[in-house]
């Protein structure tokens, strides 16, 4: 049987080996780190001309395809939003598939898509959550279930998208429901056996540090919730993870900061105990959330070696934070139009809000405001080659008309505080909705931009071979000079692409794989929200369901 021989050795030290062992990924984002880099220069600019499907996998299924495939001594595992599936790498066929079920009102309970984003892989099992809020592991021989644990009640508004991590030996896990007044935590899990090890929440209570920070009972449906994947340096042994948008959206009904909201934490895995945290945005009233990956690199700042983590917030500005101690280095706008504040205050590391943010919360008018709530870049990560010194993201101009009303929590359902019938996208005359730019991390400067007129809502993949390959709302999966932006290549997967980019090498080739498959929150929330742009629902609306995995390689 295929891979019958596997030892099953994967362990901490190949875990953090990942990003240079070309022949296996191991983890979403290529490396603890998550650069989404590849040292793999089989495929590049000069014979990418060449690149040709291998095969087509089907998931059966119409929901939006988010999810990164890991490959493991020459088995692919990729998840969906009801099933994981093996499937031999060289040819597509599937070799066991595991479904399960969640109650049918889950979705109801899901804010932005019905998704997965990846699993996590680690002595022989295969960890991924559920919809309904729960963790599992895999055999990764058969796909039969070894534990199944409960996080928390699903009816209460909590669900899970992402994928867990592995740090220091612990399964770790975040929660999705910031629309919907949860209380937001980070988890860790035995990875033996299911056993609940440890909760940080990610809203403190009034007793713990940062409690001080919520007006009266507020805390309780503060949200910070964490629906992505956060990275680990295991030579600091500190996973950094993203705590999103407050709850209500409306922030005049829980002044003052509101920690975590909007923030990184630096958590050591094994006990969840908080080392340092950054606030990106304190308060957040515009649901710019501060989820958003962190990725770990080591640059040259100021003439010195820095280890540093990379993030590209929703409220538009690039970080570059020093990992040991949360100490901002760098911010710099990376969007066009961004009107909710003045820029970051360095000293601080706060951002100034602009006058129109503080028009808004003196008189609770109605303001047009840039970027939108999807923010200038969304769940889908960038990439960051160390050979270019640049990252690759996907980025989005779109603005948003809000009116902020008083908020009623009702149980399961979405927490606002907003005037639903007032809330549009706003879109720029030229008719770009979101760009894939080459940014400096440490100027903002934008070395390369290709503009659609629907935003592209998957992640980006940076390559040796000087390639970036990212995929498109109307499904053409693409590879781009990293230096020019010139597109050097393209190919129409029949769906939209939401799905993460991945490579590896097997027997001396390089393939590469991107899941099909259209989703996710731009699909469910522009036509609602974004109905004035016509043409842009219509193109949009013209994209077909469709869930596969994609899998090319030099002819
Ligand atoms: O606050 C949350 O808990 C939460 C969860 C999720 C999710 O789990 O997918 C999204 C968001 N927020 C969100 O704000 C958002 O824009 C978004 C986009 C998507 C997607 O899959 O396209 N998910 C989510």
């Amino acid at each position: 049987a295929i891979g019958a021989e596997k030892s099953w050795a994967q362990s901490a030290t190949d875990l953090a080996n990942d990003a240079k062992t070309t022949d296996q990924v191991l983890t979403v984002g290529l490396g603890q780190g998550q650069q989404r880099f590849s040292a793999l220069d089989k495929v590049n600019t000069s014979n990418v001309k060449s690149l040709v499907p291998v095969w087509n996998y089907s998931f059966g299924d119409n929901r939006g395809q988010e999810s990164q495939p890991l490959v493991y001594k020459g088995v692919m595992y990729v998840t969906t939003h009801d099933s994981t599936h093996a499937i031999d790498p060289k040819t597509g066929r599937g070799i066991w598939v595991n479904k399960f079920e969640y109650p049918p009102e889950t979705p109801r309970i899901v804010c932005c898509g019905i998704v997965n984003r990846g699993a996590a892989i680690y002595n022989g099992k295969l960890y991924r959550a559920t919809l309904d809020a729960h963790v599992v592991a895999l055999n990764m021989e058969d796909g039969t279930e070894v534990w199944k644990s409960k996080a928390i009640d699903y009816a209460d508004g909590y669900s899970m998208t992402m994928a867990p991590l592995i740090a220091n030996g612990v399964v770790i896990t975040g929660i999705s429901g910031g629309e919907y007044g949860i209380r937001g935590f980070i988890d860790g899990w035995d990875p033996e056996t299911g056993k609940h090890l440890w909760r940080r929440y990610t809203v403190p209570a009034p007793d713990e540090e940062g409690g001080d920070t919520w007006p009266g009972e507020t805390y309780k449906h503060g949200g910070a919730p964490t629906w992505i994947t956060g990275t680990y340096d295991p030579e600091l042994d500190l996973v950094y993870w993203g705590a999103g948008n407050g709850g209500p959206w409306n922030a005049e009904f829980r002044k003052g900061d509101n920690l975590y909201v909007g923030s990184v934490l630096a958590l050591k895995p094994k006990t969840g105990e908080i080392a340092w945290h950054y606030q990106f945005s304190p308060n957040d009233p515009y649901d710019y959330d501060g989820v958003n990956e962190n990725i770990i690199a080591d640059v040259e700042i100021d003439g010195k070696m820095q280890k540093v983590i990379m993030h590209a917030d929703r409220n538009g500005y690039l970080y570059v934070i020093d990992r040991t101690d949360g100490k901002l280095l760098r911010a710099s706008q990376y969007i066009n139009k961004l009107n909710w504040a003045d820029g970051i205050d360095m000293k601080t590391g706060r951002p100034i809000d602009s006058a129109l943010t503080k028009k808004m919360r003196a008189t609770g008018e109605k303001i047009d405001v840039w970027p939108s709530a999807f923010g200038g870049k969304n769940w889908f990560p960038m990439s960051y080659s160390p050979k270019s010194g640049f990252v690759y993201a996907n980025t989005l101009e779109m603005g948003m008309s809000y009116k902020p009303v008083e908020p009623v929590f009702k149980k399961g359902t979405f927490y606002f505080g907003l005037d639903l019938a007032q809330l549009q996208f706003l879109f720029p005359d030229d008719g770009n909705t979101g760009y894939l730019r080459a940014i400096d991390p440490l100027t903002g400067d934008i070395k390369w931009e290709v503009g659609s007129q629907a935003a592209n809502w998957g992640g980006t993949m940076a390559t040796a071979g000087d390639l970036v390959f990212t995929g498109t709302y109307t499904g053409q999966f693409k590879a781009f000079d990293a230096n020019t932006g010139e597109e050097v290549w393209s190919f129409q997967t029949g769906s939209g692409i939401i799905g993460q980019p991945m490579t590896w090498e097997q027997d001396g080739k390089q393939y590469i794989s991107i899941a099909s498959g259209i989703g996710g929150a731009y699909r469910n929330f522009i036509p609602v929200f974004g109905a004035k742009n016509v043409e842009l629902n219509k193109l949009m609306a013209s994209v077909p369901e469709g869930g596969s995995i994609w899998t090319f390689a030099l002819q």
